[in-house]
């Protein structure tokens, strides 16, 4: 069922997060009357959950809970901003037809950090084109073939110059399939490839508590989505005037530059949760707020952030303050963050999120951190077990790699970390010898 609402968004993206950020923006914009328009979700993959949302005429409840400035918030939203879902693969022609409607203004995407790629057998002929800026190409080159105005593109994937990196992308597409000087003009003049940095826990389908939230919202609701009240996000250009999200009184920060707000976000705390979960995974922890809870893991997380990660980006205030608002929305009582789901794909979520670290902190004291060492030595030593999660091909060369194959691995690494092996092979042994509740121990002593 279509809403009679102007369709005025394109989202790349039916995943949990975007579900539990941006389109709850726009869904509260639209409720203080501040937004006139609706969503229309594109599906990024040929798999994915658009049927189960069209099932529910793409409406779900979001639940979101924490403490806000001190007050427990429990707050439910019955998201219906969707108008409609889009399967490129299967509805081609529709996907198409997007294109056409001279209401759409922006685009929003969160393709995971895989998403942003350049996939030089892409073609423009493609029906869809396989890759998220390959389609947005095509989306694009019909938009300006039709003489309309562009779009304001808010890329929200998790990767530096998330904005440009798109841009680029779909720059050589056009020199790829020979669209003209004209069209990357148009790209360039007409359209803000903006990047932007987004701050929200977003645990998703509250598998365990899923029952109990049916009944409370008497319905049936497959595609719910839960996360804590904290939000941030920081937008590289200023659309105010056309998004106005400040004005709506929401956490969000128009900047000429992104980068600082990142690399305190990515650093502090998901540097926090990578380089947390793999150990106490091991250690027979389940979720985050039971690491907050237990004194050993707690403890190695206060010395991560506050004596290795913020010495090392900065000793400033504003990192303190960051990192103890870590602490707190960690601790948040009301959401259940599995330590399996963050640790999907570790290797390269600790290749960016917490190697850097562990690099400069040796640059600027001269010694390896010990925390953060030890948690590589975790991270070894879990993907030697089933738990793990992440490509085929690590998962077969992790499982049986010693510490010294797995620190040689440049390709993971983007360089040869042999330097490290004494440190993380003592961290590795005392793990694997002595246990991990001892190995805490330890590396605390
Ligand atoms: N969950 C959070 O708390 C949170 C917070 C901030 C940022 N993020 C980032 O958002 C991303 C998505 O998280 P989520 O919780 O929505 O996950 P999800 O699994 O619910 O959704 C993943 C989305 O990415 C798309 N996708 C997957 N692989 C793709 C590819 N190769 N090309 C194009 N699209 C692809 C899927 O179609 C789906 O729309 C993650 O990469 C994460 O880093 C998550
Ligand atoms: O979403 P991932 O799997 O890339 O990373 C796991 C968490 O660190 C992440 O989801 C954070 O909760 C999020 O980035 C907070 O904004």
């Amino acid at each position: 069922m279509r809403t009679q609402r102007k369709e005025t968004v394109i989202q790349f993206g039916e995943g949990g997060f975007l579900r539990g950020f941006v389109d709850y923006f726009f869904q509260k914009l639209k409720e203080k009357d501040m937004f006139d328009g609706s969503v229309v979700v594109v599906q990024p993959i040929e798999k994915g959950m658009i049927e189960e949302l069209k099932k529910q005429n793409c409406k779900y409840h979001l639940f979101l809970r924490g403490i806000d400035k001190g007050r427990v918030v429990d707050e439910h939203t019955h998201i219906d901003i969707i108008s409609r879902c889009i399967n490129p693969y299967t509805e081609h022609q529709a996907y198409e037809a997007l294109a056409q409607n001279p209401d759409f203004r922006f685009i929003v995407s969160n393709t995971t950090e895989a998403g942003i790629e350049f996939v030089p057998d892409n073609r423009l002929d493609d029906k869809p084109a396989k890759s998220f800026p390959g389609k947005l190409t095509q989306l694009l080159y019909r938009r300006f073939l039709l003489g309309l105005k562009g779009f304001i593109i808010l890329s929200c994937e998790l990767i530096d110059h998330n904005g440009e990196e798109l841009k680029q992308c779909c720059m050589q597409y056009a020199d790829l399939w020979g669209l003209g000087e004209d069209f990357k003009n148009w790209m360039e003049k007409e359209n803000d490839f903006c990047s932007t940095l987004v701050d929200r826990i977003v645990t998703g389908f509250p598998r365990e508590e899923h029952k109990a939230l049916c009944e409370r919202i008497k319905e049936q609701d497959n595609m719910m989505d839960t996360a804590e009240i904290f939000h941030l996000w920081v937008i590289q250009g200023n659309h105010e005037d056309e998004l106005p999200l400040v004005k709506a009184g929401y956490n969000v920060i128009w900047t000429d530059n992104v980068d600082p707000y990142k690399k305190r976000k990515v650093r502090i705390l998901n540097g926090a949760h990578t380089s947390m979960v793999l150990g106490a995974h091991l250690y027979g922890l389940e979720t985050v707020g039971e690491c907050l809870k237990d004194e050993k893991v707690s403890a190695l997380l206060k010395k991560c952030i506050f004596e290795e990660i913020i010495p090392t980006i900065g000793d400033s205030q504003d990192n303190r303050n960051f990192g103890q608002a870590v602490l707190e929305r960690f601790a948040n009582p009301f959401i259940r963050h599995l330590l399996l789901s963050i640790a999907l794909n570790s290797v390269s979520k600790f290749r960016a999120r917490v190697l850097p670290t562990i690099l400069e902190y040796k640059e600027k004291y001269g010694t390896y951190p010990q925390g953060l060492t030890f948690s590589l030595a975790a991270l070894i030593a879990f993907y030697h077990t089933d738990a793990a999660n992440d490509g085929e091909e690590i998962l077969a060369f992790m499982k049986e790699a010693s510490v010294a194959d797995v620190l040689k691995k440049e390709e993971y690494w983007g360089q040869d970390l042999s330097p490290m092996l004494d440190v993380v092979q003592k961290w590795y042994d005392c793990i694997e010898t002595e246990g991990m509740e001892n190995a805490y121990s330890a590396v605390l002593g």
